[in-house]
């Protein structure tokens, strides 16, 4: 099949590459001229680990092509896939849908033969309505037929969540493009994927209905977890307990920071306003957002307490500033907003990233980068491990840190906590 990627951002550059590698032909379009110099350099706009392999190997065989022309990808293809931006609205909760609608407008007046135009980007329910009325207006309903077909993968797993998938939604009632689309999808159906064909609001609503289930259960055990510290329980334990009930299930037990990255935050908001458009009310979600933008407050408290309220000049290290593993996006880190408000309580900030950002903080003053973990830990007072990467699961702490007072405050439970103390080293960390 011959497609066109709308957008190379995580979803657009993940998918084009993996479509391609699965035997399409594959154009990845982008009006961000530079982004595709780079790309036809080789150069990779994202940290995804496999990607650059990936990518390098089906731009040598010709399956995958990078161009910012996007009138003559659209001719060439038979399968269009939006997969641009839907951020949070400046002045709302809902979600801006300016970047699907005009590439929606720019499609439509390059249709020269039947495509399938879709969306692949998170989009609110009817948002496949509003763009079949853009086509209508231009072409005639034979030649197009607009599909949700929403994208589950995660960043730092990418190109496996994409190739495994627990399950492709197609939302059409279109039967011509149903077939089209399990047939290009054949090849992960085969290795195990379910493949669902329901109504384009459905599919709309699940990727949403999703995202924010997954946020209530990271919400539920983050609650629990301020529970389990004023009790002696250790979280662990309750996250083994529950997570082994199958109704349950283990994964997105993990206590932690508040979540964040590009996609809870802004899709927990949108459905919200998307129930209130509607006049119904999600209050569950409500209060999840409301628990999670609360939450960062709730540890900086908690780093207080560890420091005996006595932050003036203290010396903290953050371990990470992703807003989680294997991945450079820094959209909604926990830690965006935590470090500029210890600097103001007098705290100076060094920090160490496996992904080399050095910039995030350059224009605050006194937070500075470190080069490596050794360097950034040996003068510390207290150290924050804030994002769980394997390079920080086996520190030599004793060995590392110079200053004999540090405490460690781990967010992300790497270590054992019995074994911190065996070891008397003044160790806190979530739900314990
Ligand atoms: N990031 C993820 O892991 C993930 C996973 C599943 C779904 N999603 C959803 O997928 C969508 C895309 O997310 P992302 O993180 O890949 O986005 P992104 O914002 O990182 O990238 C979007 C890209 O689209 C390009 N673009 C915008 N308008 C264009 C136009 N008219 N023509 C050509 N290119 C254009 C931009 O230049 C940019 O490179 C969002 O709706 C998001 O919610 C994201
Ligand atoms: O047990 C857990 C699991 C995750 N998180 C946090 O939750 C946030 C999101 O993590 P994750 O879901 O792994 O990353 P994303 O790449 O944002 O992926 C989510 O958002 C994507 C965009 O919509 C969806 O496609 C994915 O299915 C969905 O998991 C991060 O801050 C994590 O640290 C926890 O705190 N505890």
């Amino acid at each position: 099949m011959k497609l066109c990627m709308i957008g190379t951002g995580y979803v657009g550059l993940v998918s084009g590459v993996c479509f391609s590698d699965l035997g399409n032909d594959v154009i990845c379009v982008d009006k961000d001229l530079n982004k595709i110099k780079n790309l036809k350099k080789g150069i990779i706009p994202i940290y995804e680990p496999g990607l650059d392999e990936l990518v390098l190997k089906n731009f040598k065989n010709k399956r995958l092509k990078f161009s910012s022309n996007l009138k003559d990808s659209i001719l060439k293809s038979d399968i269009i896939f939006i997969c641009v931006g839907t951020p949070t609205k400046k002045n709302s909760s809902a979600a801006d849908l300016s970047q699907v609608y005009n590439v929606a407008k720019e499609i439509s007046t390059s249709i020269n033969k039947f495509k399938i135009i879709i969306t692949k980007s998170t989009v609110p329910v009817t948002t496949g309505d509003e763009i079949e009325k853009i086509f209508s207006k231009k072409v005639s309903k034979k030649l197009f037929s607009v599909v949700s077909n929403p994208e589950f993968l995660r960043e730092g797993e990418a190109i496996r969540d994409f190739i495994y998938p627990d399950r492709i939604v197609i939302g059409t009632k279109d039967k011509r493009s149903n077939k089209i689309l399990k047939n290009l999808y054949s090849p992960l159906i085969s290795k195990g994927a379910k493949y669902i064909n329901t109504s384009r609001r459905a599919a709309e609503l699940i990727k949403y209905a999703s995202n924010a289930f997954l946020a209530t259960k990271i919400t539920f055990i983050n609650e629990l977890s301020n529970l389990c510290e004023k009790i002696d329980v250790n979280i662990e334990d309750i996250s083994i307990g529950m997570g082994l009930d199958k109704r349950i299930g283990s994964r997105f037990l993990r206590a932690g920071p508040a979540y964040g990255g590009s996609c809870f935050p802004k899709d927990t908001k949108a459905i919200v306003s998307t129930s209130d458009k509607f006049k119904t009310n999600l209050s569950v979600i409500k209060s999840v957002i409301k628990s999670n933008n609360n939450r960062s407050s709730l540890l900086l408290k908690r780093v207080f307490d560890i420091l005996n309220n006595n932050i003036q000049n203290k010396r903290i290290c953050f371990l990470g500033v992703t807003f989680k593993a294997n991945t450079d996006d820094m959209r909604d880190s926990s830690c965006l907003s935590m470090i500029p408000s210890l600097v103001k309580k007098g705290a100076k900030i060094n920090y160490f990233d496996p992904t080399g950002k050095k910039n995030v903080f350059n224009k605050i003053k006194n937070v500075t980068f470190s080069n490596d973990v050794k360097s950034a830990i040996t003068k510390a007072d207290l150290i924050i491990i804030h994002t769980e990467w394997n390079d920080f699961k086996s520190i030599n702490f004793k060995k590392g840190v110079k200053n004999k007072n540090y405490k460690i405050f781990d967010m992300r439970n790497i270590y054992s906590a019995k074994k911190m103390k065996e070891q008397k080293i003044k160790y806190f960390a979530i739900g314990c």
